[in-house]
């Protein structure tokens, strides 16, 4: 995990940050707003220099001015302090260049001229010009044996397209140099997983099918496609969150032990359970997996309107907004537990949240009409609040309640337990771990192409199949099948929000 930069010092910040898309929506929204985040912690190095890089012709000045009034925008007005700023806004430099043209790629060689430490190429553009940049940045001489590259996600449509890009990228920059961006390895509660699993004996010693009976993860999503339709339509929920977000949290549930935390041993288990996940047949297409699309509706007592409502709609689109499955993990850990995962956009709220489900005690011996209350269940929510609830089963009080049972949580909420510690937007931690070269929380290649092909086993069953999606009206939990689904094995979706 710990690598040396150029500058010789372990885990150093001090780079060269060359913004390729820097007026773009990700960077505006996102990443200046987690850069200035890092200079406001004291965690970037004094001598660490952004450099911003867009089509459009802006002068330094004009270019400062946008960034700015994006903080202004994005950062609350407590953490918005003048001197900060100004000292990030100082850090910042601009180059117009149109970055399928070769031409122009000598002023970034320019630019970095009498530099020595490493430059991070941050790819914040599509992903179909990701070959364009890497080649251009190599033939133009730009790079050198310290340099790295982040890619955004998704990278690839199939596992045909994914492996094209990621052999571009390659040509540039070996494997050991690339950062593929998941967002969710950046979020507080996913990186917690690990500590969780693995600093805690107690749950070490109960983490396989001889106690776990299921386990689910829900990630909803209460904004719909949010003007991208373009994208979207051709993408749907499997491939935008699940063949990415959600199997990165079934690998980080379901990994055995990593030998260390150097990221080359993660993300080895990570591509395990990747290899080991379940393929579909085509019996299991109508009984364990469900595909949605929403149909207009109200959500906090708005209307909202349909998937086919949407800006920019073809009305006749079959493409999913939901979907969720029954899978499994083919492993001597895992054999028979099954994992059900949903996630969907226009549902009642924002919700992350992975449910381990615990075994009952193979003998009880309370109340028969409490039996199925009498299982354990670990919690771990990712948003909107960050926490980790256990719960147990205690004896209820009071003098007439005899050995009657009670569940309740034990329960760490990050905000009311840790209240000084502002728990950090993903791309801060991502942009930090870059910066150091340490690439634990970055996907590699082999993990994002098994997820493809995974993927892709799926999809193309359900183009054989060709069945439009159930619909469900924007606000509810998705269609009724996604509930008959679960129910058909005596289970239920943890509602206990
Ligand atoms: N936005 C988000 O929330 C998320 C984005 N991503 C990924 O991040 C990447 C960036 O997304 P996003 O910021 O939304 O995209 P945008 O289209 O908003 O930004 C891309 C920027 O790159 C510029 N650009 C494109 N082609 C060229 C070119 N040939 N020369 C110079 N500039 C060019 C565009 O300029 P112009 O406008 O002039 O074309 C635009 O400013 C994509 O890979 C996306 O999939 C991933 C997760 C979330
Ligand atoms: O990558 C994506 O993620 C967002 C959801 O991210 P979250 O951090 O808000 O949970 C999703 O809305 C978007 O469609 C997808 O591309």
């Amino acid at each position: 995990m710990r690598q040396r930069n150029r500058s010789g010092q372990a885990g150093s910040t001090e780079v060269d940050l060359v913004l390729f898309g820097a007026l773009g929506d990700l960077a505006q929204r996102k990443l200046f707003p987690a850069l200035y985040h890092l200079e406001r912690e004291g965690l970037l190095d004094p001598a660490t220099r952004l450099l911003g890089l867009a089509r459009q012709g802006h002068d330094l000045d004009g270019f400062r001015c946008r960034v700015e009034k994006s903080l202004e925008a994005r950062v609350k007005t407590q953490e918005l302090d003048r001197e900060t700023l100004a000292r990030f806004l100082a850090r910042l430099d601009f180059l117009p260049l149109d970055f399928t043209c070769p031409e122009g790629y000598g002023a970034i060689r320019e630019w970095r001229r009498h530099a020595s430490r490493p430059m991070v190429v941050y790819l914040s553009v599509a992903a179909r010009i990701y070959g364009d940049i890497c080649r251009h940045l190599d033939t133009s001489g730009c790079l050198d044996d310290t340099s790295r590259v982040v890619v955004e996600k998704p990278i690839g449509y199939d596992l045909a397209s994914s492996a094209g890009i990621n052999d571009a990228i390659a040509a540039a920059f070996p494997e050991s140099r690339v950062y593929r961006i998941d967002h969710y390895l950046g979020k507080e509660t996913v990186q917690n997983l690990i500590a969780l699993r693995f600093a805690n004996p107690l749950f070490g010693t109960q983490w396989n099918q001889n106690h776990i009976s299921h386990v689910e993860i829900t990630v909803a999503e209460e904004v719909g496609i949010e003007g991208r339709w373009g994208y979207f339509d051709d993408a749907g929920q499997l491939r935008d969150m699940v063949q990415n977000h959600l199997l990165q949290l079934v690998c980080l549930i379901a990994m055995d032990p990593p030998a260390n935390l150097d990221a080359d041993a993660i993300r080895d288990e990570k591509v395990k359970v990747l290899k080991a996940l379940k393929p579909f047949t085509d019996d299991m297409l109508g009984r364990d997996v469900v595909r949605g699309q929403y149909t207009a509706g109200s959500i906090d007592g708005k209307a909202v309107p349909g998937y086919l409502e949407e800006e920019g709609a073809n009305t006749k689109s079959h493409t999913e907004s939901f979907v969720a499955m029954k899978t499994g993990v083919a492993n001597w850990r895992w054999a028979g537990v099954p994992f059900y995962l949903r996630t969907g956009k226009r549902m009642p709220e924002k919700l992350s949240q992975i449910v381990i489900h615990f075994r009952q005690q193979p003998h009880y011996i309370f109340d028969p009409d409490q039996r199925d209350l009498a299982a354990n269940k670990l919690v771990i929510r990712l948003q909107p609040e960050e926490g980790i609830a256990l719960e147990v089963l205690t004896k209820d009080s009071g003098l007439d309640k005899g050995m009657r049972l009670r569940r309740g949580p034990l329960h760490l909420d990050f905000n009311s337990a840790f209240p000084k510690t502002r728990i950090p937007d993903a791309y801060e931690r991502l942009l930090l771990e870059v910066m150091k070269g340490q690439q634990y929380l970055f996907v590699r290649r082999d993990e994002v192409e098994h997820a493809w092909q995974w993927c892709d086993n799926l999809i193309a069953a359900w183009e054989e199949h060709d069945e439009p999606p159930r619909r469900y009206p924007a606000g509810s939990w998705g269609p009724v099948a996604s509930i008959a689904m679960i129910t058909q094995d005596g289970r239920s979706w943890y509602e206990d929000y």
